[in-house]
Protein backbone atom coordinates (compact mmCIF):
# COMPACT_ATOMS: atom_id res chain seq x y z
CA UNK A 1 0.00 0.00 0.00
CA UNK A 2 1.06 3.06 -0.99
CA UNK A 3 0.72 6.53 0.39
CA UNK A 4 1.14 10.28 -0.29
CA UNK A 5 1.68 13.61 0.28
CA UNK A 6 -1.40 16.36 0.77
CA UNK A 7 0.76 18.41 -2.60
CA UNK A 8 1.20 15.19 -4.55
CA UNK A 9 -3.15 14.41 -3.90
CA UNK A 10 -3.97 18.35 -5.12
CA UNK A 11 -1.18 17.33 -8.28
CA UNK A 12 -3.11 14.11 -9.12
CA UNK A 13 -6.06 15.67 -8.45
CA UNK A 14 -5.81 18.52 -11.08
CA UNK A 15 -4.39 16.63 -13.58
CA UNK A 16 -7.38 14.64 -13.18
CA UNK A 17 -9.87 17.13 -13.18
CA UNK A 18 -9.00 18.51 -16.70
CA UNK A 19 -9.88 15.35 -17.65
CA UNK A 20 -13.61 14.92 -15.55
CA UNK A 21 -16.58 17.59 -15.97
CA UNK A 22 -17.05 19.67 -12.73
CA UNK A 23 -17.85 17.80 -9.29
CA UNK A 24 -17.41 14.49 -11.08
CA UNK A 25 -14.63 13.63 -8.53
CA UNK A 26 -16.42 14.73 -6.06
CA UNK A 27 -19.72 12.37 -7.19
CA UNK A 28 -17.61 9.61 -7.54
CA UNK A 29 -16.01 10.30 -3.71
CA UNK A 30 -19.33 10.29 -2.40
CA UNK A 31 -21.27 7.87 -4.44
CA UNK A 32 -18.26 5.52 -2.73
CA UNK A 33 -18.59 7.08 0.91
CA UNK A 34 -22.16 6.69 0.91
CA UNK A 35 -21.80 3.54 -0.01
CA UNK A 36 -19.79 2.47 2.73
CA UNK A 37 -21.89 4.35 4.93
CA UNK A 38 -24.89 2.54 4.05
CA UNK A 39 -23.18 -1.12 4.17
CA UNK A 40 -21.90 0.25 8.00
CA UNK A 41 -25.41 1.30 8.95
CA UNK A 42 -26.27 -2.07 7.78
CA UNK A 43 -24.26 -3.81 9.77
CA UNK A 44 -24.96 -2.01 12.96
CA UNK A 45 -28.78 -1.50 13.06
CA UNK A 46 -29.75 -4.18 9.46
CA UNK A 47 -31.21 -1.18 7.93
CA UNK A 48 -30.45 1.73 6.08
CA UNK A 49 -34.08 3.06 5.84
CA UNK A 50 -34.92 4.65 8.87
CA UNK A 51 -31.48 4.77 10.49
CA UNK A 52 -30.64 8.32 11.73
CA UNK A 53 -27.53 9.88 10.67
CA UNK A 54 -25.83 12.89 11.74
CA UNK A 55 -23.31 14.96 9.80
CA UNK A 56 -21.15 17.26 10.55
CA UNK A 57 -20.14 19.58 8.28
CA UNK A 58 -16.84 21.26 7.77
CA UNK A 59 -16.67 24.80 5.08
CA UNK A 60 -14.61 22.47 2.67
CA UNK A 61 -14.81 20.25 0.06
CA UNK A 62 -14.35 18.08 2.79
CA UNK A 63 -18.29 18.87 4.15
CA UNK A 64 -18.84 18.81 0.33
CA UNK A 65 -18.32 14.87 -0.19
CA UNK A 66 -20.30 14.32 3.02
CA UNK A 67 -23.47 16.35 2.12
CA UNK A 68 -23.10 14.85 -1.39
CA UNK A 69 -22.72 11.21 0.64
CA UNK A 70 -26.07 12.10 3.00
CA UNK A 71 -28.17 13.06 0.00
CA UNK A 72 -27.74 9.65 -1.11
CA UNK A 73 -28.37 8.43 2.07
CA UNK A 74 -31.18 10.63 2.50
CA UNK A 75 -32.99 9.23 -1.11
CA UNK A 76 -32.42 5.51 0.45
CA UNK A 77 -35.08 6.64 3.23
CA UNK A 78 -32.35 7.34 6.21
CA UNK A 79 -32.96 9.89 8.52
CA UNK A 80 -30.22 12.35 7.79
CA UNK A 81 -29.61 15.75 9.92
CA UNK A 82 -26.63 18.05 9.23
CA UNK A 83 -25.27 20.25 11.23
CA UNK A 84 -22.98 23.25 10.28
CA UNK A 85 -19.83 23.49 12.60
CA UNK A 86 -17.38 25.58 10.89
CA UNK A 87 -17.80 28.55 8.83
CA UNK A 88 -20.68 28.07 5.55
CA UNK A 89 -21.23 24.57 4.31
CA UNK A 90 -20.81 23.51 0.66
CA UNK A 91 -23.96 25.31 -1.02
CA UNK A 92 -24.49 22.70 -3.73
CA UNK A 93 -24.20 19.86 -1.46
CA UNK A 94 -26.49 21.53 1.42
CA UNK A 95 -29.12 21.86 -1.25
CA UNK A 96 -29.03 18.39 -2.85
CA UNK A 97 -29.29 17.15 1.23
CA UNK A 98 -32.36 19.30 1.88
CA UNK A 99 -34.14 18.38 -1.53
CA UNK A 100 -33.39 14.47 -0.53
CA UNK A 101 -35.44 15.18 2.82
CA UNK A 102 -32.25 15.57 4.86
CA UNK A 103 -32.58 18.41 7.17
CA UNK A 104 -30.22 21.35 8.94
CA UNK A 105 -30.02 21.52 12.16
CA UNK A 106 -28.61 24.02 14.99
CA UNK A 107 -25.60 22.87 17.01
CA UNK A 108 -27.67 23.48 20.20
CA UNK A 109 -31.13 21.76 18.67
CA UNK A 110 -29.44 18.33 17.98
CA UNK A 111 -30.89 17.23 21.54
CA UNK A 112 -29.88 13.58 23.07
CA UNK A 113 -26.82 12.10 20.78
CA UNK A 114 -27.34 8.39 21.54
CA UNK A 115 -30.58 8.48 19.27
CA UNK A 116 -27.81 8.72 16.14
CA UNK A 117 -26.77 5.51 14.97
CA UNK A 118 -24.04 7.13 12.96
CA UNK A 119 -21.83 10.27 12.83
CA UNK A 120 -20.47 11.09 9.11
CA UNK A 121 -17.36 13.70 9.94
CA UNK A 122 -16.94 15.92 6.94
CA UNK A 123 -15.32 18.73 9.14
CA UNK A 124 -11.92 18.96 7.69
CA UNK A 125 -9.96 16.96 5.32
CA UNK A 126 -6.36 17.39 3.59
CA UNK A 127 -7.26 20.85 3.82
CA UNK A 128 -7.61 20.65 7.22
CA UNK A 129 -4.54 21.91 9.41
CA UNK A 130 -4.46 20.15 12.85
CA UNK A 131 -6.40 20.48 15.46
CA UNK A 132 -10.09 21.29 16.10
CA UNK A 133 -11.70 24.77 17.63
CA UNK A 134 -13.24 23.74 21.02
CA UNK A 135 -16.68 24.04 19.98
CA UNK A 136 -16.29 21.49 17.37
CA UNK A 137 -14.50 19.62 19.73
CA UNK A 138 -16.82 19.63 22.38
CA UNK A 139 -19.52 18.07 19.99
CA UNK A 140 -17.24 15.14 18.84
CA UNK A 141 -16.40 14.27 22.98
CA UNK A 142 -20.10 14.24 23.13
CA UNK A 143 -20.55 11.96 20.28
CA UNK A 144 -17.89 9.91 21.55
CA UNK A 145 -19.51 9.59 25.42
CA UNK A 146 -22.65 8.76 23.91
CA UNK A 147 -20.98 6.06 21.51
CA UNK A 148 -21.99 7.30 18.60
CA UNK A 149 -19.93 5.49 15.87
CA UNK A 150 -17.84 8.05 13.36
CA UNK A 151 -17.50 7.35 9.77
CA UNK A 152 -14.46 10.04 8.67
CA UNK A 153 -14.62 11.21 5.57
CA UNK A 154 -11.57 11.23 3.87
CA UNK A 155 -8.96 11.43 7.26
CA UNK A 156 -10.45 11.97 10.96
CA UNK A 157 -10.29 16.02 11.81
CA UNK A 158 -7.90 17.28 13.50
CA UNK A 159 -5.09 14.86 12.60
CA UNK A 160 -1.83 15.97 10.43
CA UNK A 161 -2.40 14.87 6.93
CA UNK A 162 1.56 14.68 6.01
CA UNK A 163 2.68 13.42 9.48
CA UNK A 164 -0.02 11.39 11.46
CA UNK A 165 0.66 13.93 14.15
CA UNK A 166 -2.08 14.66 16.65
CA UNK A 167 -1.08 17.75 18.28
CA UNK A 168 -4.34 18.73 19.48
CA UNK A 169 -8.14 17.60 19.73
CA UNK A 170 -9.00 14.84 16.97
CA UNK A 171 -11.95 12.87 15.53
CA UNK A 172 -11.52 9.09 16.60
CA UNK A 173 -13.35 7.43 13.72
CA UNK A 174 -14.26 3.89 13.55
CA UNK A 175 -14.05 3.53 9.93
CA UNK A 176 -12.27 6.05 7.19
CA UNK A 177 -13.24 6.31 3.94
CA UNK A 178 -10.96 7.99 1.81
CA UNK A 179 -10.06 8.93 -1.78
CA UNK A 180 -7.86 8.16 -4.70
CA UNK A 181 -5.27 7.33 -2.52
CA UNK A 182 -4.17 6.79 1.03
CA UNK A 183 -2.79 9.74 3.07
CA UNK A 184 0.05 9.36 5.68
CA UNK A 185 -1.66 9.74 8.65
CA UNK A 186 -3.87 6.55 7.54
CA UNK A 187 -0.78 5.24 7.99
CA UNK A 188 1.51 6.36 10.75
CA UNK A 189 0.84 6.43 14.36
CA UNK A 190 -0.70 8.15 17.04
CA UNK A 191 -2.95 9.36 13.49
CA UNK A 192 -3.68 5.86 12.35
CA UNK A 193 -5.30 4.69 15.83
CA UNK A 194 -8.18 7.36 15.45
CA UNK A 195 -8.13 6.06 11.35
CA UNK A 196 -10.07 2.92 12.44
CA UNK A 197 -10.98 0.68 9.62
CA UNK A 198 -9.48 2.04 6.40
CA UNK A 199 -11.45 1.89 3.26
CA UNK A 200 -10.12 4.00 -0.13
CA UNK A 201 -12.71 4.32 -2.82
CA UNK A 202 -10.95 5.17 -6.63
CA UNK A 203 -11.93 7.80 -7.97
CA UNK A 204 -9.06 7.43 -11.11
CA UNK A 205 -6.73 9.22 -9.77
CA UNK A 206 -3.14 8.25 -11.85
CA UNK A 207 -0.21 7.86 -9.01
CA UNK A 208 2.25 6.35 -11.42
CA UNK A 209 3.68 10.11 -11.87
CA UNK A 210 4.63 10.75 -7.84
CA UNK A 211 7.05 9.00 -5.87
CA UNK A 212 5.00 7.96 -3.27
CA UNK A 213 6.09 9.02 0.40
CA UNK A 214 5.15 5.74 2.26
CA UNK A 215 5.52 1.99 0.62
CA UNK A 216 3.87 0.29 3.67
CA UNK A 217 4.42 -3.93 3.60
CA UNK A 218 1.75 -6.30 4.30
CA UNK A 219 2.66 -9.72 5.67
CA UNK A 220 1.78 -11.82 2.76
CA UNK A 221 4.67 -8.93 0.56
CA UNK A 222 7.11 -10.20 3.47
CA UNK A 223 6.24 -13.99 3.14
CA UNK A 224 6.68 -13.45 -0.46
CA UNK A 225 10.17 -11.65 -0.27
CA UNK A 226 11.65 -13.60 2.27
CA UNK A 227 15.07 -14.74 1.66
CA UNK A 228 13.55 -18.88 1.35
CA UNK A 229 16.72 -21.50 1.21
CA UNK A 230 16.89 -22.98 -2.32
CA UNK A 231 17.34 -26.53 -3.01
CA UNK A 232 20.88 -26.35 -2.88
CA UNK A 233 21.17 -23.51 -0.84
CA UNK A 234 24.24 -24.40 2.23
CA UNK A 235 25.44 -22.49 5.18
CA UNK A 236 27.26 -19.80 2.72
CA UNK A 237 23.74 -19.59 0.83
CA UNK A 238 21.77 -18.67 3.54
CA UNK A 239 24.53 -16.10 4.71
CA UNK A 240 27.09 -16.40 7.69
CA UNK A 241 26.44 -13.66 10.37
CA UNK A 242 29.22 -12.03 12.44
CA UNK A 243 27.78 -11.22 15.49
CA UNK A 244 29.99 -8.46 17.82
CA UNK A 245 27.80 -7.46 20.52
CA UNK A 246 27.43 -7.23 24.10
CA UNK A 247 30.07 -6.19 27.05
CA UNK A 248 31.21 -7.43 30.24
CA UNK A 249 28.13 -5.20 31.37
CA UNK A 250 25.69 -6.21 28.81
CA UNK A 251 26.26 -9.94 28.30
CA UNK A 252 22.80 -10.18 27.41
CA UNK A 253 22.35 -8.20 24.27
CA UNK A 254 25.06 -10.09 22.73
CA UNK A 255 23.28 -13.35 23.71
CA UNK A 256 19.98 -11.66 22.27
CA UNK A 257 21.40 -10.79 18.96
CA UNK A 258 22.96 -13.66 18.62
CA UNK A 259 19.40 -15.34 19.11
CA UNK A 260 17.89 -13.45 16.83
CA UNK A 261 20.19 -14.07 14.32
CA UNK A 262 20.15 -17.72 14.38
CA UNK A 263 16.50 -17.89 14.68
CA UNK A 264 15.90 -15.46 11.47
CA UNK A 265 17.70 -18.49 9.69
CA UNK A 266 21.25 -17.27 9.10
CA UNK A 267 23.39 -20.17 7.82
CA UNK A 268 25.79 -20.08 10.41
CA UNK A 269 26.60 -17.52 13.19
CA UNK A 270 29.62 -16.31 14.36
CA UNK A 271 29.56 -14.52 18.01
CA UNK A 272 32.76 -12.51 18.40
CA UNK A 273 31.14 -10.86 21.38
CA UNK A 274 32.73 -11.00 25.11
CA UNK A 275 33.81 -14.51 26.42
CA UNK A 276 31.08 -14.34 29.64
CA UNK A 277 28.21 -14.92 27.53
CA UNK A 278 29.81 -17.65 25.93
CA UNK A 279 28.69 -20.46 28.41
CA UNK A 280 24.68 -19.21 27.90
CA UNK A 281 25.29 -19.41 24.14
CA UNK A 282 26.72 -22.96 24.37
CA UNK A 283 24.24 -23.96 26.16
CA UNK A 284 20.95 -22.50 24.61
CA UNK A 285 22.70 -22.31 20.70
CA UNK A 286 25.15 -25.00 20.22
CA UNK A 287 25.15 -23.94 16.96
CA UNK A 288 27.05 -20.99 17.26
CA UNK A 289 30.58 -21.32 16.80
CA UNK A 290 33.33 -18.55 18.60
CA UNK A 291 35.94 -18.54 15.75
CA UNK A 292 36.39 -15.24 13.72
CA UNK A 293 36.10 -16.22 10.33
CA UNK A 294 34.20 -15.60 7.12
CA UNK A 295 30.96 -13.11 7.25
CA UNK A 296 28.42 -12.12 4.56
CA UNK A 297 26.93 -10.01 7.29
CA UNK A 298 28.54 -8.04 10.59
CA UNK A 299 26.73 -6.80 13.76
CA UNK A 300 28.40 -4.44 15.78
CA UNK A 301 26.96 -2.51 18.67
CA UNK A 302 23.67 -4.24 20.72
CA UNK A 303 25.16 -3.50 24.38
CA UNK A 304 28.28 -2.29 23.74
CA UNK A 305 28.30 -0.04 26.47
CA UNK A 306 31.35 2.03 26.90
CA UNK A 307 33.77 0.53 24.44
CA UNK A 308 37.45 1.88 23.90
CA UNK A 309 38.46 0.19 20.83
CA UNK A 310 34.38 0.58 19.45
CA UNK A 311 35.62 3.00 16.40
CA UNK A 312 38.24 1.21 14.90
CA UNK A 313 35.96 -2.55 15.05
CA UNK A 314 33.25 -0.71 13.25
CA UNK A 315 35.99 0.99 10.76
CA UNK A 316 37.37 -2.49 10.27
CA UNK A 317 34.04 -3.89 8.94
CA UNK A 318 32.99 -1.22 6.96
CA UNK A 319 36.19 -1.44 5.31
CA UNK A 320 36.16 -5.28 4.76
CA UNK A 321 33.37 -4.36 2.07
CA UNK A 322 30.61 -6.40 4.21
CA UNK A 323 27.60 -5.22 4.40
CA UNK A 324 26.33 -4.99 8.31
CA UNK A 325 23.83 -3.86 10.99
CA UNK A 326 25.06 -1.40 13.37
CA UNK A 327 22.88 -1.07 16.54
CA UNK A 328 22.93 0.85 19.52
CA UNK A 329 25.89 1.77 21.19
CA UNK A 330 27.46 1.23 17.77
CA UNK A 331 25.87 4.28 16.21
CA UNK A 332 28.50 6.52 18.14
CA UNK A 333 31.10 4.94 16.68
CA UNK A 334 30.15 5.43 12.91
CA UNK A 335 32.41 6.80 10.71
CA UNK A 336 31.95 10.34 9.13
CA UNK A 337 29.99 8.30 5.74
CA UNK A 338 28.62 4.84 5.34
CA UNK A 339 27.62 3.02 2.03
CA UNK A 340 23.93 2.27 1.83
CA UNK A 341 24.55 -1.55 2.28
CA UNK A 342 25.15 -0.62 5.99
CA UNK A 343 21.48 -0.12 8.21
CA UNK A 344 21.66 1.59 11.29
CA UNK A 345 18.91 0.68 13.79
CA UNK A 346 18.17 3.52 16.53
CA UNK A 347 15.46 4.05 17.81
CA UNK A 348 13.55 7.59 18.32
CA UNK A 349 15.97 9.02 21.14
CA UNK A 350 19.45 7.34 19.52
CA UNK A 351 17.97 8.83 16.06
CA UNK A 352 17.63 12.16 17.71
CA UNK A 353 21.38 12.05 19.59
CA UNK A 354 22.22 11.52 16.09
CA UNK A 355 20.45 14.25 14.43
CA UNK A 356 21.30 16.23 17.49
CA UNK A 357 17.56 17.59 18.03
CA UNK A 358 15.12 16.63 20.56
CA UNK A 359 13.76 13.23 20.47
CA UNK A 360 10.01 14.77 20.15
CA UNK A 361 11.16 16.66 16.99
CA UNK A 362 11.95 12.45 15.61
CA UNK A 363 8.35 11.42 17.20
CA UNK A 364 6.54 14.42 15.76
CA UNK A 365 7.55 13.57 12.42
CA UNK A 366 9.81 10.55 11.82
CA UNK A 367 9.47 9.95 8.12
CA UNK A 368 11.34 13.27 7.92
CA UNK A 369 13.54 12.25 10.80
CA UNK A 370 14.24 8.92 9.32
CA UNK A 371 15.34 10.59 5.75
CA UNK A 372 17.55 13.25 7.69
CA UNK A 373 19.28 10.05 9.25
CA UNK A 374 20.13 8.67 5.91
CA UNK A 375 21.08 12.16 4.59
CA UNK A 376 23.84 12.61 7.62
CA UNK A 377 25.10 9.34 7.34
CA UNK A 378 24.66 7.78 4.03
CA UNK A 379 23.32 4.45 5.17
CA UNK A 380 20.13 2.97 5.54
CA UNK A 381 18.04 3.64 8.68
CA UNK A 382 15.31 1.29 10.07
CA UNK A 383 13.64 3.97 13.03
CA UNK A 384 12.72 1.48 15.68
CA UNK A 385 9.48 1.44 17.83
CA UNK A 386 6.33 1.49 17.53
CA UNK A 387 5.81 2.05 14.10
CA UNK A 388 8.92 1.00 12.12
CA UNK A 389 10.36 3.13 9.08
CA UNK A 390 12.63 2.21 6.97
CA UNK A 391 14.51 4.89 4.68
CA UNK A 392 17.65 4.43 2.37
CA UNK A 393 19.55 6.67 -0.37
CA UNK A 394 18.25 7.22 -3.73
CA UNK A 395 14.53 7.57 -2.62
CA UNK A 396 12.43 9.23 -0.66
CA UNK A 397 10.07 6.75 -0.17
CA UNK A 398 10.10 5.34 3.40
CA UNK A 399 9.23 1.84 3.48
CA UNK A 400 6.62 0.72 6.06
CA UNK A 401 7.41 -1.91 8.45
CA UNK A 402 3.85 -4.81 8.97
CA UNK A 403 2.79 -2.75 12.36
CA UNK A 404 2.48 -4.86 15.51
CA UNK A 405 1.50 -5.33 19.04
CA UNK A 406 3.04 -3.06 21.81
CA UNK A 407 4.68 -6.48 23.55
CA UNK A 408 7.54 -5.63 21.83
CA UNK A 409 8.66 -2.79 23.66
CA UNK A 410 10.56 -4.09 25.82
CA UNK A 411 14.31 -4.09 26.78
CA UNK A 412 16.26 -6.49 24.08
CA UNK A 413 13.54 -6.65 21.62
CA UNK A 414 16.03 -4.29 19.83
CA UNK A 415 18.81 -6.74 20.14
CA UNK A 416 17.07 -9.52 18.91
CA UNK A 417 15.71 -7.41 16.04
CA UNK A 418 19.11 -6.55 14.99
CA UNK A 419 20.27 -10.09 14.98
CA UNK A 420 16.81 -10.93 12.65
CA UNK A 421 18.11 -7.61 9.85
CA UNK A 422 21.49 -9.27 10.03
CA UNK A 423 20.66 -12.91 9.20
CA UNK A 424 19.13 -11.40 5.86
CA UNK A 425 21.23 -8.81 5.23
CA UNK A 426 23.79 -12.37 5.24
CA UNK A 427 21.48 -13.90 2.50
CA UNK A 428 22.54 -10.75 0.47
CA UNK A 429 19.21 -9.01 0.56
CA UNK A 430 19.74 -5.36 0.18
CA UNK A 431 20.00 -2.97 3.82
CA UNK A 432 16.27 -1.73 3.18
CA UNK A 433 14.78 -5.05 2.79
CA UNK A 434 16.46 -6.93 5.28
CA UNK A 435 15.23 -3.84 7.95
CA UNK A 436 11.75 -4.39 6.70
CA UNK A 437 11.46 -7.91 6.67
CA UNK A 438 12.88 -8.21 9.75
CA UNK A 439 11.02 -5.70 11.52
CA UNK A 440 8.09 -7.37 9.99
CA UNK A 441 8.60 -10.76 11.19
CA UNK A 442 9.30 -9.77 14.67
CA UNK A 443 5.97 -8.23 14.57
CA UNK A 444 3.95 -10.88 13.13
CA UNK A 445 5.36 -13.42 15.40
CA UNK A 446 4.14 -11.16 18.13
CA UNK A 447 0.63 -10.96 16.98
CA UNK A 448 0.41 -14.54 16.60
CA UNK A 449 1.93 -14.86 20.16
CA UNK A 450 0.47 -12.48 22.28
CA UNK A 451 1.76 -11.81 25.77
CA UNK A 452 5.10 -10.46 27.23
CA UNK A 453 7.30 -12.97 25.70
CA UNK A 454 10.79 -12.13 26.84
CA UNK A 455 12.52 -11.44 23.61
CA UNK A 456 14.44 -14.49 23.00
CA UNK A 457 11.70 -16.50 23.42
CA UNK A 458 9.88 -14.50 20.62
CA UNK A 459 12.47 -15.05 17.57
CA UNK A 460 12.21 -18.59 18.67
CA UNK A 461 8.94 -17.77 17.78
CA UNK A 462 9.84 -16.24 14.81
CA UNK A 463 11.46 -19.06 13.51
CA UNK A 464 8.24 -20.79 14.01
CA UNK A 465 6.61 -18.11 11.93
CA UNK A 466 8.83 -18.73 9.35
CA UNK A 467 8.43 -22.36 9.76
CA UNK A 468 4.63 -21.69 8.90
CA UNK A 469 5.18 -19.11 6.03
CA UNK A 470 7.26 -22.17 4.48
CA UNK A 471 4.26 -24.60 5.00
CA UNK A 472 1.89 -22.35 2.96
CA UNK A 473 4.05 -21.71 0.34
CA UNK A 474 4.75 -25.89 -0.33
CA UNK A 475 2.72 -27.08 -2.94
N1 LIG B 1 -9.78 18.43 -4.54
C1 LIG B 1 -10.51 17.45 -5.09
O1 LIG B 1 -10.50 17.23 -6.28
C2 LIG B 1 -11.32 16.57 -4.28
C3 LIG B 1 -11.46 16.84 -2.94
N2 LIG B 1 -12.20 16.07 -2.18
C4 LIG B 1 -12.48 16.44 -0.81
O2 LIG B 1 -12.05 17.73 -0.52
C5 LIG B 1 -11.28 17.75 0.65
C6 LIG B 1 -10.37 18.91 0.66
O3 LIG B 1 -11.19 20.04 0.57
P1 LIG B 1 -10.71 21.51 0.87
O4 LIG B 1 -9.49 21.80 0.12
O5 LIG B 1 -11.89 22.39 0.60
O6 LIG B 1 -10.33 21.50 2.39
P2 LIG B 1 -11.12 21.03 3.68
O7 LIG B 1 -12.50 20.60 3.37
O8 LIG B 1 -10.24 20.08 4.35
O9 LIG B 1 -11.25 22.35 4.58
C7 LIG B 1 -10.49 23.49 4.39
C8 LIG B 1 -11.19 24.67 5.07
O10 LIG B 1 -11.17 24.50 6.47
C9 LIG B 1 -10.55 25.62 7.10
N3 LIG B 1 -9.75 25.06 8.19
C10 LIG B 1 -8.69 24.25 8.04
N4 LIG B 1 -8.23 23.83 9.23
C11 LIG B 1 -8.99 24.39 10.17
C12 LIG B 1 -9.01 24.33 11.58
N5 LIG B 1 -8.14 23.57 12.27
N6 LIG B 1 -9.93 25.05 12.23
C13 LIG B 1 -10.82 25.78 11.56
N7 LIG B 1 -10.88 25.87 10.22
C14 LIG B 1 -9.97 25.18 9.52
C15 LIG B 1 -9.73 26.27 6.03
O11 LIG B 1 -9.57 27.62 6.28
C16 LIG B 1 -10.55 26.00 4.78
O12 LIG B 1 -11.60 26.94 4.70
C17 LIG B 1 -10.64 16.41 0.67
O13 LIG B 1 -10.20 16.03 1.95
C18 LIG B 1 -11.76 15.53 0.17
O14 LIG B 1 -12.65 15.22 1.23
C19 LIG B 1 -12.97 14.99 -2.75
O15 LIG B 1 -14.21 15.49 -3.05
C20 LIG B 1 -12.33 14.40 -3.97
C21 LIG B 1 -11.96 15.42 -4.95
K1 LIG C 1 -12.99 14.54 7.93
Amino acid sequence: MQAFTVEQVRRLEAVAMRVVPEGALMQRAAAGLAAVVATELVRRTGRVYGARVLVLVGPGNNGGDALWAAARLARRGARVSAVSVLGRPHAEGLAALLAAGGRLLDADALGDLARYDLALDGVLGIGGRPGLPEDVAGLVARLDAAHVPVVAVDLPSGVAADTGAVPAEAVAAAVTVTFGVVKVCHLLEPARSRTGRLVLVDIGLDTTTETPEIDAWDADRVADAWPWPGASSDKYGKGVVGVDAGSETYPGAGIMATYGAVHGGAGMVRFLGPQSAHPMITTNLPDVVFAAGRVQAHLLGSGWGERPDGTQVVADAVGSGVPGVLDADGLGHRPDTLPGSWLLTPHAGELAKLLGVERTQVEDDPLAAVRAGVDKTGATVLLKGATQLVARPGTTTVELAVPGPAWTGQAGSGDTLAGLCAAVLAAGRPAHEAAVLAASLQAVAAAAHPGPLPPHVLAERCADQLGAWWRERQP
